[in-house]
């Protein structure tokens, strides 16, 4: 494995708690001390999770790949992704997927020879919501994208996090971990809150490989655009001619900067099939001067039922400040943020979302100064 990245693949469904996960792996590689970077995929046109991860890891490079999934429309993506990363010689790369990605497809990717001979994976985890597991299951039934999709994170794990079990009963657990385990008998399995796993033998791999292939220690860039494609020892992963001006957002430091230059679209790989055929993203911008009411926005977003399956973004709210605001089973939090963000958002994701009724529900969010 000399000269080869370790990578930790992270997938799951929507709101699952993957980026929680994520942040604890971050906050555990920081203290052992070991450099990483992220690869961040996400369906919306914003990268909300990249700015949480620059808000709360700042000196983490992350390259976001936004507006499509990286087992199918963002598949031709993922090398130049990932060589931006390697340039700047990481101890560990962790790639979190989309929600709705099938990471057998993404591995398949990390298998062939252009990827390959740079990096090896050595776990690919999946993290499950154990109070929806059920319910999404049953629900996407007659959707066999989807099902193949769900069934694809679960099968190629060797590591599953049933995550939620605070909001879960024992009895949901167990049948949970029951139907988990027809689907994956081999992989660890463990059951907790607030994706809290043991991080010790998970970063073991990572160790071990550092240990064995010491790396100079260097300064990190401040921007990709800075690095040179000819950089030293990083033989340059080939990028893809095709679709070359992918819309990815790097974060450094707090700098709160989003690059998404490609229109809203769900178009996928011709030769492979959508890994959410049913779902859809949308995101509402705050462009309205007057200010936002929380309550309304609240009351809206729940109001949508189960056709919203996810929301997130980032609110500037008149009292509160920019707050980010996360919603998953219908449960809706918010956080503060020091975040520079001027202009909120909010993406959702869900199943036959009304889009007129939806900008006329937000546009009534507004209220009179
Ligand atoms: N009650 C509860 N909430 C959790 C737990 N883990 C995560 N959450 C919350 O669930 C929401 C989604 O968590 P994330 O870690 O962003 O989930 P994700 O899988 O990255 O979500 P996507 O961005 O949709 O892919 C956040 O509001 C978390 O704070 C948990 O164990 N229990």
């Amino acid at each position: 494995m000399m000269n080869k990245v370790p990578v930790i693949l992270i997938s799951g469904f929507l709101g699952s708690g993957k980026t929680t996960l994520l942040l604890r792996l971050l906050a555990h590689t920081r203290q052992i001390p070991l450099r990483a970077a992220v690869l961040m995929n996400e369906m919306g046109e914003y990268d909300v999770d990249s700015a949480i991860i620059s808000e709360e890891m700042p000196d983490v490079t992350v390259e976001g790949l936004l507006e499509g999934c990286i087992c199918c429309s963002k598949r031709n993506e993922l090398a130049g992704a990932l060589h931006t990363l390697l340039i700047q010689k990481p101890d560990v790369i962790f790639m979190e997927t989309t929600g709705v990605a099938n990471p057998e497809q993404v591995l398949e990717e990390l298998r062939s020879p252009l990827l390959a001979d740079r990096l090896y994976l050595v776990h690919s985890i999946s993290v499950v919501d154990a109070v929806l597991f059920h319910e999404y299951n049953s629900r996407f039934t007659a959707d066999k994208e989807l099902v193949r999709t769900l069934h694809g994170q679960l099968r190629s794990a060797d590591f599953i996090v049933v995550n939620k079990t605070d909001v879960a009963s024992s009895r949901e657990v167990a049948k949970v971990v029951k139907n988990i385990r027809k689907l994956n008998n081999t992989a660890k399995l463990q059951t907790t809150e607030y994706s809290r796993v043991d991080l010790g033998p998970l970063l073991e791999p990572v160790l071990t490989s550092v240990m064995l292939d010491p790396k100079p220690v260097q300064v990190f860039q401040h921007t990709s655009a800075q690095v040179q494609p000819n950089d030293a020892e990083a033989s340059p992963i080939p990028i893809p001619t095709k679709d070359n001006e992918r819309p990815s957002s790097t974060f450094k430091n707090t700098a709160f900067k989003v690059i998404s230059a490609h229109p809203h679209n769900h178009s996928h790989d011709r030769n492979r099939p959508p890994s959410f055929s049913r779902l859809e993203s949308l995101t509402l911008h705050q462009y309205s001067p007057r200010p936002l009411d929380k309550q309304r926005l609240e009351d809206f977003l729940t109001g949508l039922g189960s056709s919203l399956l996810r929301a997130k973004g980032y609110c500037v709210l008149p009292y509160e400040g920019t707050m980010l605001l996360q919603f998953s089973g219908s449960h809706l939090e918010w956080q503060p943020t020091a975040l520079p963000v001027s202009q909120g958002y909010v993406t959702l994701i869900g199943e036959q979302l009304d889009k007129a009724s939806i900008t006329d529900q937000w546009e009534q969010c507004f209220v009179s100064l």
